[in-house]
């Protein structure tokens, strides 16, 4: 490091609340605090290092209040080597008035310096984390910031990306350095006793007290409500005690020295409601953040596949409907078959609207689509959940109705090919025979002779050996469910899952995008 760079004078512009004081606590500190209290024109002294150089920066923060008349003082342009233009992304009126300022700084610049001697400035869109929010482009605010001189565009989150807010200012010290302004007349070698002797601190007094006024301002509004509460059912006496811890704690934040002993207990206390508050608080102002968008985006994800199933769904059901093989082995057999493709064709298509509204509601953030969604999705998991409960409560009368159709089809076996070609089929893969009685059944089944009596048919071949036909088909098809029990289970389970996971990211993107808007009007 060879010298101090600077001071270069920044002034961060804007109307009221674009987030100004936001981007520079951001980048001083790291942090973000959900509210801010300033006093107006605060000047933060800082000395940062900017590839390997140190460099002094003296950042001066007006409040958005009175813009105009704090812009007509000569000196706010005489004296300043760049300019942060803040607006806040979702409030169109503060991008108009950040082109106010670029059209002041214009102005005032060109009739001071040459074209090419003028003020770097970069004209910055805040709370990007609010995108789903966003009245300005990034688009329009480009072409806008082109028709000003050395003016360069870049859009950030105080609240998200701390990052992002450290390039901008880094990108406005280097077009100050290499605009050579402060160097090397203005550069001086400032020593680290010239420095404290000249009062300008490498620590930041400014943002303590800032830090410390919010701190102060945030614990007064929240203790009050909570004393009032927990206070209602004391005694007098006791009521004098809280009060007076409270003052106690609120004034070792008051002292000008805080004596960190003294008040070691009341500290971890308030540090605990710190945390809480201030982490609330984040998640309140930011309207969730990074984490929404990254709901938005899962719940598209998610129901963009529910969407894919639903079409798989109609498909096979169009295509069991239809198919001239099928038909085939279906007519006059097992009729069953078509009502279940008509069900499936309804199945699907209700997934397919579930699905595009999901997908839909969260790229649009269609509140109305999204509780659509969620209305549909919790009527098919009750549906699912009673007939399941059904199934289970009711399994004796289930065995019964599929006894009742495969007594059908073994009395029609003899006479009826696709009677025929269904049992088969179920003997070879439950490896069983007949319904309820095994190869006895087939017994009592068969063609009447030219006599009248009763011609036994005899038993299928698909009966197969001595110890299959002794095993009903029905109570093979039952402990047959019995033993996959687990992954029925599982299965049902993760339908379950994925659609009670549906319904919650259905709720919380509404109640962001709710609350976002109410953040806004
Ligand atoms: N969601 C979100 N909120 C932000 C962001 N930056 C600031 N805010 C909020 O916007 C409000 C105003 O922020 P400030 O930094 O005080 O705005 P300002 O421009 O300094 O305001 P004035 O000094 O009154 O002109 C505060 O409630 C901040 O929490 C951001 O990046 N995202």
């Amino acid at each position: 490091m060879t010298g101090t760079y600077g001071p270069y004078s920044i002034y961060v512009l804007g109307c009221e609340g674009v987030g100004k004081t936001a981007i520079v606590v951001r980048y001083l500190t790291k942090r973000f605090l959900p509210e801010y209290c300033h006093a107006d024109n605060t000047v933060y002294e800082r000395l940062v290092v900017v590839d390997d150089k140190p460099v002094q920066l003296k950042i001066h923060n007006p409040t958005g209040k009175g813009m105009r008349s704090k812009l007509q003082e000569k000196s706010t342009f005489t004296k300043t080597d760049g300019f942060i233009v803040a607006y806040d992304i979702t409030n169109r009126a503060s991008f108009e008035g950040a082109m106010d300022i670029l059209d002041i700084i214009k102005r005032e610049t060109k009739s001071d310096r040459s074209k090419e001697r003028a003020p770097p400035t970069i004209l910055v869109g805040t709370k990007t984390d609010l995108n789903h929010l966003r009245k300005v482009s990034s688009a329009e605010a480009h072409r806008c910031c082109w028709s000003y001189v050395c003016c360069t565009f870049q859009e950030c989150s105080a609240a998200s990306w701390s990052s992002e807010v450290e390039q901008i200012f880094l990108s406005l010290i280097r077009k100050m350095m290499e605009k050579n302004i402060g160097t090397p007349k203005r550069r001086r070698k400032i020593s680290a006793g010239a420095m404290m002797n000249s009062g300008m601190r490498p620590t930041l007094p400014q943002v303590e007290n800032l830090r410390k006024d919010t701190i102060q301002r945030r614990f007064s509004s929240l203790i009050a409500p909570i004393l009032r509460d927990r206070t209602s059912s004391m005694s007098d006496d006791k009521v004098e005690d809280a009060t007076q811890m409270s003052h106690k704690s609120i004034s070792c934040f008051h002292s000008e020295s805080v004596n960190w002993k003294s008040c070691r207990f009341t500290t971890v206390f308030w540090v605990g409601f710190a945390g809480v508050t201030v982490s609330s608080g984040i998640i309140n102002k930011m309207g969730l953040g990074g984490c929404y968008s990254c709901i938005k985006y899962l719940m598209f994800a998610f129901n963009f596949l529910f969407w894919l199933v639903g079409c798989a769904i109609l498909g096979v059901a169009i295509w069991v409907r239809v198919d001239p093989d099928f038909k085939k082995y279906v007519e006059g057999n097992f009729e069953q078959l078509y009502t279940g493709a008509y069900i499936l064709m309804g199945i699907g298509v209700l997934i397919m609207i579930i699905g595009f509204l999901g997908c839909c509601g969260a790229i649009k953030e269609s509140q109305c689509m999204l509780a659509t969604f969620f209305v549909l999705l919790f009527l098919i998991f009750a549906i699912l959940v009673a007939a399941g409960v059904y199934a289970l409560v009711q399994q004796d009368d289930l065995k019964s109705e599929v006894n009742k159709v495969l007594q059908g089809r073994v009395a029609d076996y003899h006479q009826n090919e696709g009677s025929k070609t269904f049992m088969d089929n179920i003997q070879v893969n439950f490896k069983c025979c007949g319904a309820s009685a095994g190869s006895g059944d087939y017994l009592l089944t068969g063609v009447k002779d030219l006599f009248g009596g009763n011609k036994v048919g005899g038993i299928p071949e698909t009966c197969g050996d001595i110890v299959q036909q002794v095993k009903p088909c029905t109570q093979q098809m039952f402990d047959f469910l019995k033993e996959h029990v687990i992954i029925i289970a599982g299965v049902a389970i993760g339908i379950g899952v994925v659609m009670v996971l549906g319904m919650t990211f259905s709720c919380l993107l509404c109640c962001v995008i709710r609350r976002a808007e109410s953040h806004t009007v």
